[in-house]
């Protein structure tokens, strides 16, 4: 599904990301962990577009995306949250989702609309039931009228991973998504982000969090990787306990 090639950063004298190489397999939830400076911002960002490595490559389903837009990898299938939440407070939770469908258009524009272009109704209906769809799957059903701006943050931190999931994307890529919440609130979105079919890569620094929810852990040390594998397999590896631990 993804697969980061080789990918390497440098600013300067720096080598933020140094021959970086890992895939996630499809409908997998990734984490990228590692000490402060480690490059887990600098991986985001190639992989969202971002950035442009110096070297490597990075494909979505195959398809190279290295020298792609982050506006033409949305359209590939890539969404990304960001650490401050992103939503329209004026609009309620069940709008904010179906704006961030709307984006493909009713089609026909004005003219379709005085016409009555048929397959029109249809597919306003087909938005609709993907709201109702995506909100159940984030638990946010009872408050699908609430005004997004009157949510606690971790409500907000929900809708916004409604909303880049409305439109069933290919990876989803998540910054920090606990931060600012507590306990309660990262536990909802841990069951969540677990319970998704879609294939999720997040940096996070609450390992509670990430040994939890993810099915594979990648380990970024001073822009390499120093180890990939199952929660259970990094918990016990001694290179990442050392970098950890100094
Ligand atoms: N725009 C930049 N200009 C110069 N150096 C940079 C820039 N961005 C990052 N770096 C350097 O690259 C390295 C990796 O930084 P990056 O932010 O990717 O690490 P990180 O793992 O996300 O760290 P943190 O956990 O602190 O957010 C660090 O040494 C950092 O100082």
């Amino acid at each position: 599904m993804l697969a980061v090639e080789g990918v390497s950063v440098a600013f300067g004298g720096v080598r933020a990301l140094d021959q970086v190489s890992f895939e996630v397999g499809a409908g997998l939830v990734c984490g990228v962990i590692g000490p402060n400076g480690a490059g887990k911002t600098t991986l985001f960002d190639v992989v969202s577009g971002l950035r442009r490595p110096s070297e490597g490559r990075v494909r979505l389903a195959g398809r190279d995306l290295t020298g792609v837009s982050p506006v033409r990898r949305a359209r590939a299938g890539l969404r990304r949250t960001f650490q401050r939440t992103q939503v329209f407070g004026w609009l309620t939770v069940a709008d904010n989702v179906l704006a961030a469908l709307d984006w493909h258009g009713g089609g026909g524009g004005i003219a379709a609309d005085l016409a009555g272009w048929p397959g029109r109704g249809r597919r306003e209906r087909e938005r609709r039931e993907r709201v109702t769809e995506v909100l159940e799957l984030c638990g946010l059903t009872p408050l699908r009228d609430a005004y997004a701006a009157a949510l606690p943050v971790g409500r907000r931190r929900l809708v916004e991973l409604a909303r880049a999931l409305a439109d069933r994307p290919e990876l989803l890529l998540l910054d920090e998504p606990t931060s600012g919440l507590d306990g309660g609130q990262t536990a909802r979105l841990g069951e969540v982000v677990r319970a998704l079919d879609t294939t999720v890569l997040l940096v996070e620094h609450d390992m509670g969090f990430v040994m939890d929810v993810c099915d594979r852990i990648i380990v970024l040390d001073l822009g390499k990787v120093i180890a990939v594998g199952t929660p259970a397999d990094i918990r016990r590896d001694p290179v990442v306990r050392a970098a950890y631990l100094g």
